[in-house]
């Protein structure tokens, strides 16, 4: 049963209104529920595991010590994939524009697509390394050969509206059928991990897609330092360049600190729930040093990967869903289950990435979006997740509903650290977004009338919106901060009630910037349709193709 708690009495007139819905706490005597770790929750990680005869456990399981990381680092490109995968392995090594000697690959001449009908064979050797791997329940190598599967069919699908970009700086029609060589192990190694056959976020593009040049290195993130992973996979090129800088930067940002991060979560919950507010306390504020030490990742985007050369990455990691470039879908060739009918699937997009839905499940900043058609096609796209990251911030968001986080934090707990560290929590994931909307202006915004995103969202409604309910959850729980809380904390915690101090200044002002922004942005692109702008061609047999409000082009 949902009932709506009566609001604590704001202290600050000016402050948004809100109410957070929590369930019904269960009375004194009724039994607790367990909450026992899921099976998608590992407490730790144990190397032993495969050899225990676990290999067919998913790659994504979630840990305290690796967070929403691979529970093992990929299996890389070259020597450690199967021998009959070898062709596979050059074909993608030598379609990225630029090759290691500086020559130029498959994909800047436009002819990775007639390599691949003349290199892979349908029921050919890829199949059966695939068809092996899955018989073998294998979840490490099947990861790795749908990675590679992902970015040859995207290479495939895509070159054609890449080439057209390159040369006219509008893109063209890509390829409509996905032929059976691809499709046909694609799908079963999507079937085997539970994911759609395409490009997605963690299982291909960026989670996947790393590996550590030393196992051991010790630089500021760990192991998983920038300085010390490398692609895989890339389109652009393997090396150093902007391509490495976008996806190595998601790669750091989820290795630094998403293992303390899901440790600080569980454990508050944990205190939440058994009312051990120390606990809570000490769990909150590990989250908060997490997050900071991932801002602080995030940051560095901007000189791993230059905003100039940001449309020349794109196009590759485009969806088909919505997408004028696919206006009628993709046939995906020889897969019986599909029946020949053309297929929709959305595109690569950080908007997958776990470590912001944390944030909003547990501080219940998810409860506060209103119900409307972003919110609804946000949820939709997040399905493009592995499932056990799905289920775990399903479980999240329920979990902090069911003992109510906030006002745990903001008045149950009676701690006043606890009150401040929601506070500065809330602030991290508006900080978060407040980045990333910087992101998305000097990277996409700035450069190209097509607004839609990768993952499809149109971006001037969707990234602003999320920003905007979060400050405004920021700017309530400002508002029940007293002048005595102040003091209070500051005689136990000056640090903190600094961070709090700096966080009061700048919250509003960031707010009222934002909605004034948007407008003038809004009013420059209204003559634009973000759904046919930057096409080289007009929309196909009258037909306009329509975009949600998640739209096609998955970039995050
Ligand atoms: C140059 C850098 C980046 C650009 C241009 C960019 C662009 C975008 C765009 C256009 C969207 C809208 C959703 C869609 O794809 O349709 C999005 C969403 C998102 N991206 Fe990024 N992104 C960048 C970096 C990052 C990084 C480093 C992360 C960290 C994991 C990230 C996480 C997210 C998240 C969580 C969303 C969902 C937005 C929300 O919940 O408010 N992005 N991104």
């Amino acid at each position: 049963m949902l009932a709506l708690r009566s609001r604590t009495p704001l202290l600050r007139a000016s402050a948004p209104q809100r109410s957070f819905a929590t369930l019904t706490p269960p009375p004194a005597h009724a039994p607790r529920a367990s909450f026992a770790p899921a099976p998608f929750l590992l407490e730790d990680v144990a190397p032993q595991l495969d050899a225990a005869g676990l290999k067919e456990l998913p790659q994504f399981t979630i840990s305290r010590e690796r967070g929403f990381l691979p529970r093992r680092d990929p299996i890389p490109n070259g020597a450690a994939m199967p021998r009959a995968w070898a062709t596979m392995d050059r074909l993608l090594d030598d379609m990225t524009i630029v090759q290691p000697d500086g020559s130029h690959g498959l994909l800047a001449t436009g002819s990775f697509g007639d390599a691949v009908i003349d290199n892979i064979k349908p029921g050919g050797a890829e199949l059966q390394v695939v068809e092996r791997a899955v018989k073998d329940k294998d979840s490490h190598l099947i990861s790795a050969l749908h990675r590679d599967l992902c970015f040859a069919a995207s290479a495939y699908l895509l070159e054609p509206a890449d080439v057209s970009f390159r040369a006219t700086g509008r893109y063209s029609l890509g390829r409509e059928v996905l032929p059976a060589s691809l499709a046909v192990p694609l799908k079963k190694t999507g079937d085997a991990l539970g994911l759609a056959p395409f490009m997605e976020y963690a299982t291909s593009y960026a989670l996947q897609n790393y590996k550590l040049k030393a196992p051991q290195h010790d630089g500021p993130a760990g192991k998983f330092s920038f300085e010390n992973l490398e692609l895989c996979r890339a389109f652009w090129n393997r090396g150093p360049g902007s391509e490495s800088g976008f996806i190595l930067v998601h790669v750091e940002m989820v290795g630094c600190a998403s293992g303390k991060l899901v440790a600080g979560t569980e454990d508050a919950l944990r205190g939440a729930e058994t009312g051990d507010v120390s606990l809570f306390e000490s769990g909150m504020e590990r989250m908060l040093r997490a997050y900071q030490a991932i801002q602080l990742s995030m940051e560095t985007m901007w000189s791993r990967s230059s905003p100039q050369e940001y449309m020349s990455l794109r196009t590759m990691i485009m969806g088909v869903k919505n997408n004028p470039m696919f206006p009628e879908g993709v046939v995906y060739e020889g897969v019986e289950e599909y029946g020949g009918k053309p297929q929709t699937f959305s595109g690569e997009s950080g908007a997958n990435d776990s470590l912001v839905p944390t944030g909003d499940n547990f501080l219940e900043i998810t409860s506060q979006f209103p119900q409307n058609e972003l919110t609804e096609e946000l949820r939709a796209f997040r399905r493009y997740r592995p499932s056990t990251h799905q289920e775990y911030l399903k479980m999240l968001e329920l979990r902090a509903a069911h003992v109510g986080i906030r006002s745990f934090a903001m008045e149950r707990s009676g701690s006043i650290k606890a009150k401040a560290l929601y506070t500065l929590l809330v602030e991290q994931i508006a900080q978060f977004r407040g980045r990333h909307w910087a992101f998305s202006k000097n990277y996409i915004i700035k450069r190209t009338p097509f607004a839609i995103a990768t993952g499809g969202t149109n971006m001037l409604q969707y990234l602003p919106h999320n920003l905007r309910v979060t400050l405004e959850v920021l700017e309530e729980s400002l508002a029940q901060w007293s002048d005595a809380d102040d003091a209070a904390l500051r005689a136990t915690d000056a640090g903190l009630a600094g961070e709090m101090h700096v966080v009061s200044v700048r919250a509003g002002a960031q707010r009222r910037m934002l909605v004034r922004e948007v407008e003038e942005l809004a009013s420059q692109v209204k003559e634009k349709d973000p759904r046919t702008a930057g096409m080289a061609m007009p929309a196909q047999n009258g037909h306009t193709p329509s975009r949600g409000a998640v739209g096609c082009d998955g970039v995050g």
